[in-house]
């Protein structure tokens, strides 16, 4: 079988982490004998200034007809107009796919502790995975606008969005600890009480499995200070944002973390957390790890190569411990000296 792949490289440092990261899944398709073919479409900013879309038709039908999605990053200063920006097009392409399940794991082994800013002793053995909700929530709900004395955002969540959801990290923790912690402000919002009420219903399908709540305020507290604490941790998807963010700080380095986000079916996009980085954009010097890691996530999930996939985590670990690392994991390497490095390893 021939997956069909689309690279979606985007804006700021998309671009130079993806292309890289095309060449790598070239070297491993050959080392493991499976066979792709690749597409590359414009999406984000570089696709309004050159189709006046952040998402042009032709981008989202070449995903929609394919196995997997890649994707860099988008957005950019360049690009400030309230009613086209890039992360329309991000956001138009989760809604367009039913992407609504966004997993972002954060894993430390002892050999990787040490590349992080908290306490080795602290973040070792940290196995935990977000599960974010990923098409509701404030970034989609309606009404939305702003005029000169008024800005509306609507938090919105369905008893059916919050279930779907729920399945996914329950169905997760049953391969894993058992434990899933949601995460909500339950104290003060509305979908949050839905959300918690819906949690504790859908929980009655999985008596093996330990249902918490966190407030997510304390949450994020608890994240830094006690993360070997969790297991599968599912919560919408503004908290998940923020959340995941903070939680890359665990393992290292927001260029370290990656992501997959699912449908009930069809394509899965693979897109590591970050975004586009404009201030280092185009000098070299954004870490591939993240998206390298997603494009194992993307090796195992879609095109269906566990061995692969696992090949190329060892690689990009290994050579990180090797000291063949960019400047926010305190190396000085550049991007395609990694590049260059992991390929070798190939
Ligand atoms: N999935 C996506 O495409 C996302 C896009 N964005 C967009 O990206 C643009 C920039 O947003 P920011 O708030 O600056 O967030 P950012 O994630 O792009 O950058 C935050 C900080 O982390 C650093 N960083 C990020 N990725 C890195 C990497 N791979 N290697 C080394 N350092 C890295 C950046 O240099 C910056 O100092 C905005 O337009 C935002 O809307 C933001 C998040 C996700
Ligand atoms: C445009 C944003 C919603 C992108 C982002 O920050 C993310 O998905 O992590
Ligand atoms: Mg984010």
């Amino acid at each position: 079988m021939t997956y069909k792949i689309t690279a979606l490289p985007g804006d700021g440092i998309g671009p130079e982490i993806l292309e890289g990261s095309i060449e790598i899944l070239e070297a491993l398709a050959k080392k493991f004998e499976f066979e792709y073919d690749l597409v590359t479409k414009d999406f984000g900013g570089i696709a309004i200034d050159k189709h006046g879309e952040p998402l042009p038709p032709e981008t989202l039908e070449a995903c929609q007809n394919s196995d997997a999605i890649l994707l860099g990053a988008v957005g950019g200063p360049k690009w400030t107009n309230p009613k086209n920006r890039p992360e329309h097009g991000l956001l138009g392409i989760r809604k367009s796919l039913k992407l609504f399940a966004n997993i972002r794991p954060t894993i430390v082994t002892e050999a990787t502790a040490h590349l992080s800013p908290l306490k080795e002793s602290l973040v070792k053995d940290t196995d935990f995975i977000i599960v974010r909700e990923l098409t509701g929530g404030l970034y989609f709900g309606e009404p939305k606008y702003f005029n000169e004395n008024q800005a509306v955002d609507t938090l919105t969540y369905t008893t059916e969005e919050i279930t779907r959801i729920a399945h996914i990290a329950f169905k997760l923790a049953l391969k894993r600890k058992n434990v899933v912690t949601s995460v909500d402000k339950e104290n003060v919002l509305s979908s949050s009480k839905l959300w918690r009420q819906t949690l504790e219903q859908v929980s009655k399908e999985y008596p093996d499995v330990t249902l918490n709540h966190l407030l997510v305020d304390a949450c994020s507290m608890h994240l830094i200070t006690n993360p070997k604490q969790f297991d599968v941790i599912v919560t919408e998807n503004l908290f998940g944002d923020i959340l995941s963010d903070e939680a890359s700080v665990i393992p290292g380095s927001l260029g370290l973390s990656p992501s997959a986000s699912f449908g009930e079916s069809g394509p899965s996009l693979y897109e590591p957390i970050h975004g586009s980085a404009p201030d280092i954009a185009g000098q070299n010097k954004a870490n591939p790890s993240g998206m390298l890691l997603s494009l194992a996530m993307c090796i195992r999930e879609s095109l269906h190569q566990p061995e692969c996939a696992q090949h190329l985590e060892n690689i990009v670990f290994n050579t990180i411990n090797e000291g063949i690392a960019t400047k926010d994991l305190g190396g000085s390497y550049s991007t395609s000296e990694v590049f260059e490095a992991i390929k070798k390893s190939i």
